[in-house]
């Protein structure tokens, strides 16, 4: 198999050859994955799912959105597509995920693999991308795929304190409030990570099979070692209309329904939640107003339930401005021109093309206050002062995109990251919206609560 790796800004090697066909239901997408580097983006069995990699684009810096969009841009700009089916995620299509803080050494990356099966609603299509070939016959399926080693239960997992042992995370949250009540910022995010080994090297179906069975609300996602399923859609643009899911505000669930619905109760009327909440709400509406002709902001939020938590959100939407039409930016027979153009980064649009891209909005979205805090720099700094913690790609965008630039990013929260160097270790991270009427000891036990679907996911039973 031939890995091609281009650092963003150099030129790419061949051209990518794309080929989408319609084919008969696939089953269960996750159920097509190999166990080596696996990519997803699944909810409720509609989503896609890839593997090989023809390309990989690593990238780093305050600049690695811009620079991941620039060399997709650049690949696009060569590639020869044919589309059959023509939905969102056909065609051209690219994996990624970004590292929280601009200076992480976990930079970003962007995949394009070999394989990719999606499905939306009654329809299933496949897409084989190879380089330097001319367009084939039509793949199939059953050779795209080939046979697969069953899947193995990681056994015995043990789980140790990460870079700030559970007890002192409680005085992490204290100086938080401390900082809040001095101040320095109205909101900060503050987040722990735990460190699993597992009894025999993680096969990364294992977890994402138990999350989508037991998260099917979620974004069951896989992108170069981090696998999670996160209830939070950071942006989804498709044709024009923008779509975030907002959440902030937690209660743990009890596991006793009636229980569960007084609490949802309590939820929706806590003020320290909806403080929390208003924050995350403002900072995504405010981030998408420059790019949307209008938008629309729940006036109160819902509760979502989930079986580890209920959480306060809100789906804010919005439609872009002028320019967007859904036109591809790569496009049969590399119709995009003007290679090395594109959105340039959060904010600035190039005449003559389309609006921003999905990963355009997504840069320009995060951090939301939901991971971060308000203002968005004072807790940016905070964290980096109190947290003691290298978030890696925790908290930070996650998804794909195509070749018009529309697609999904969500946060990748409810997620663990795989060691590159070692199967058996995974560090798993959660975090909480901390304001001045937080208390250390129950933020903890919110964060435990946090971590529930990653422990779920990787017990054996
Ligand atoms: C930071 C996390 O979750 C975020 C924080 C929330 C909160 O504090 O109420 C709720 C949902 C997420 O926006 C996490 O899961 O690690």
């Amino acid at each position: 198999m031939t890995v091609s790796s281009t650092p963003a800004g150099n030129a790419v090697p061949q051209p990518l050859v794309v080929r989408t066909v319609a084919v008969d239901d696939p089953g269960a997408l996750l159920a097509l994955l190999p166990q080596d580097a696996p990519l997803a983006w699944v909810r409720r069995g509609d989503g896609l799912v890839g593997w090989g990699e023809v390309l990989r684009i690593p990238v780093s810096g305050p600049d690695r959105f811009a620079a991941a969009e620039d060399a997709w841009h650049r690949v696009l700009a060569h590639a020869v597509v044919r589309d059959e089916v023509g939905l969102p995620g056909t065609g051209p299509v690219a994996f990624g995920s970004f590292a929280f803080e601009e200076d992480s050494p976990r930079g970003g990356v962007v995949v394009v693999p070999r394989v990719v099966v999606g499905r939306r609603g009654t329809t299933a299509w496949l897409t084989t991308i190879d380089t330097g070939a001319t367009i084939g016959p039509a793949p199939s399926l059953a050779r795209a795929a080939g046979s697969r080693r069953p899947v193995t239960a990681p056994g015995a997992v043990r789980y140790d304190d990460g870079a700030v042992p559970a007890a002192d995370w409680r005085d992490v949250v204290a100086q938080g409030v401390a900082a809040i009540r001095d101040g320095e910022v109205e909101k900060v995010v503050l987040a722990r990570d735990v460190v699993a080994t597992t009894e025999r090297p993680l096969d990364p179906r294992w977890v994402l099979g138990r999350l989508a069975d037991a998260y099917p609300s979620c974004w069951t996602f896989s992108v170069d070692g981090l696998l999670g399923a996160t209830p939070e859609l950071l942006v989804r643009s498709e044709k024009g209309l923008v779509t975030s899911r907002v959440l902030a505000g937690t209660i743990r669930r009890t596991g006793d329904d009636a229980a569960d619905l007084a609490r949802a109760a309590i939820l929706a009327h806590s003020s320290k939640d909806l403080e929390e909440h208003e924050y995350a709400v403002s900072s995504v509406a405010d981030a998408l107003a420059p790019y949307c002709s209008s938008t629309n902001v729940p006036d109160v939020p819902f509760v979502l339930h989930l079986p580890n938590v209920l959480h306060l959100a809100s789906d804010v939407t919005g439609v872009l401005a002028a320019g967007h039409g859904g036109v591809g930016i790569g496009g049969a027979g590399g119709a995009a021109g003007g290679a090395g153009a594109g959105t340039g980064g959060a904010g600035a649009t190039v005449p003559g093309l389309p609006g921003p891209s999905s990963l355009a909005l997504a840069a320009a979205l995060h951090p939301t206050a939901a991971v971060c805090g308000t203002p968005t720099e004072a807790a940016r700094a905070l964290i980096a002062r109190l947290e003691g913690m290298e978030r890696g790609r925790y908290a930070g965008p996650v998804g794909w995109f195509g070749a018009d630039g529309d697609g999904e990013w969500g946060i990748a929260l409810r997620s663990a990251e795989v060691d590159p160097q070692d199967p058996h270790r995974l560090r798993l991270f959660a975090g909480c919206g901390i304001v001045a009427a937080s208390d250390p000891a129950a933020e903890l036990a919110e964060s435990e609560a946090k971590l529930v679907p990653m422990r779920h996911a990787l017990a054996s039973d």
